[in-house]
């Protein structure tokens, strides 16, 4: 696609966010210098092999490659861009706070005056923005939040429901340039301070993480009064005000953004002498909501001691190879403390899940995990899961026909009428 006018763009953080941002810009006409600091990773996307799962993905790089130049120095791209989405990733500290060391490494290699915008794309705490321009007061600084999902990133990007663009009045020119290039994407273009731009990142994530605890607090009193959780959500969603999305019960959110940013905005509040009460709610509930999936089993099996159980699925959700606060990982520790044997199979995230589950049997397809397991638990909504041939070979292999789903993901009436014991999240 050709750009009304090409922009050099300059990524900083080749990860999730900023290799997605680096490949669409491209693909929207324009020359990117992406640049991280790991240099096996540019090593990799200079061979042209991208290191994450994500649909899409590797196609685009490959048909934008003449556009993306990738580096792990930065002087290349001060040197071509003047836009710089910075990218890199602000994980949880101890506290709970967002760890900001890598944006205050970005800041660091940064000079002012000068003719360059630091763009933050990476989700910060609110007041980051105005805590650098207090150092760098001449520094150039546009707050532009990413609301893209793992598994749809691409399409996220290309087709988002807005975008929100915060600066101040000095670096007014460089934000009528960053909202240009999303010019074509035709969605609404939301202009605002820095703050608020900030904060509406946090405010989104949590509200999203919220309807997800509502609905799984729906669901476990669904088990107690005889009502499914899945028709509760359906008649709910058909209201307008309510929208049908984000209201699918199971094991609780996982990945590397609902617990980080909930977290972060809740003792962001707290720092601020404000006691976020509902957010507190939020993630005990989603806490709670990954262990009651071990009471499914128990109420079943009895005592866990030496029983065998599959989970299906390891990614924090279907389409990313993504393990980063995963429910599989809560689980296969609660389990195994229960003195459980804990077999695991995901389609991609294997490999990750090595590096962390050091005490689970990784198995190379579903069949193998639920051989000889006394119950199956599915973490992960794969489509291959609902695939298996639950009322034949699946049978045949498993010590005991028990399963927990925990996304309410398998045709329950098919597995019951196969003789599995069925456990949905409730109903
Ligand atoms: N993953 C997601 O779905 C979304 C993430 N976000 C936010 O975007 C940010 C990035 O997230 P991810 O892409 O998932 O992180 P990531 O961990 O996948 O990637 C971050 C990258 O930054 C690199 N990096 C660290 N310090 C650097 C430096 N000084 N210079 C250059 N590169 C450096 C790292 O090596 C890594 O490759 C985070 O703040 C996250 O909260 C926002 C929306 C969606
Ligand atoms: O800031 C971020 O990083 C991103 O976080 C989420 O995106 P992501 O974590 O990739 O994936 P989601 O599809 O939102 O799922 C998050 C978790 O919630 C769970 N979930 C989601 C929806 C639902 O109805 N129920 C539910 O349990 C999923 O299983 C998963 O564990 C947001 O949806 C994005 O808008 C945001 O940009």
């Amino acid at each position: 696609m050709a750009p009304r006018e090409a922009e050099p763009i300059g990524v900083i953080g080749v990860g999730w966010v900023g290799l997605v941002t680096a490949a669409c810009f491209a693909e929207l006409g324009h020359e990117v210098w992406a640049r991280d600091i790991d240099a096996a990773k540019i090593a990799a996307l200079e061979r042209g092999e991208v290191p994450i799962h994500e649909p899409g993905l590797p196609e685009l790089v490959a048909r934008n490659r003449d556009r993306l130049h990738f580096t792990t120095e930065m002087a290349p791209v001060l040197e071509h861009a003047q836009l710089l989405f910075c990218c890199v990733d602000t994980p949880p500290t101890y506290s709970g706070d967002a760890d900001l060391s890598r944006v205050e490494a970005v800041v660091a290699e940064l000079a002012e005056p000068d003719d360059h915008a630091l763009v933050m794309k990476s989700t910060v705490p609110v007041g980051t923005g105005a805590a650098i321009k207090r150092r760098l007061p001449a520094l150039h600084y546009v707050s532009n939040p990413e609301f893209l999902k793992e598994g749809s990133a691409i399409e996220d990007f290309m087709h988002p429901d807005r975008v929100v663009i915060g600066n101040d009045a000095a670096s007014s020119d460089f934000a009528d340039r960053v909202a240009a290039l999303y010019e074509p994407l035709g969605a609404p273009i939301v202009r605002t301070d820095v703050a608020s731009a900030e904060m509406i990142k946090l405010a989104s994530n949590a509200f999203l993480a919220t309807k997800i605890s509502f609905i799984n607090e729906i669901a476990n009193v669904c088990e107690e009064v005889g009502a499914d959780v899945a028709e509760v959500a359906r008649g709910m969603g058909l209201d307008a005000r309510i929208g049908p999305h984000f209201l699918r019960a199971g094991a609780g959110y996982g990945g590397s953004c609902f617990p980080k940013d909930v977290q972060a905005l809740k003792q962001l509040a707290g720092n601020s002498g404000y006691h976020f009460q509902l957010l507190t709610a939020v993630i005990d509930v989603n806490e709670l909501q990954k262990r009651r999936l071990v009471g499914k089993l128990q109420k079943h099996l009895g005592s866990l001691v030496g029983k065998e159980i599959a989970l299906l699925g390891v990614a924090f959700k279907p389409n990313t190879d993504d393990i980063r606060e995963a429910t599989s990982l809560v689980l296969a520790g609660r389990l195994q403390s229960e003195g459980a044997q804990v077999r695991a199979y995901d389609p991609v995230a294997l490999e990750r899940a090595r590096a962390v589950l050091s005490n689970v049997r990784l198995c190379t397809s579903a069949l193998e995990a639920l051989d000889g397991a006394d119950a199956a638990v599915l973490v992960t909504e794969w489509p291959e899961f609902r695939e298996l041939d639950w009322a034949g070979a699946v049978k045949r292999v498993m010590r005991r026909p028990i399963v927990v789903d925990g996304r309410n993901f398998l045709d329950r009436e098919a597995l019951q009428a196969a003789g599995f014991v069925y456990e949905g999240v409730g109903r």
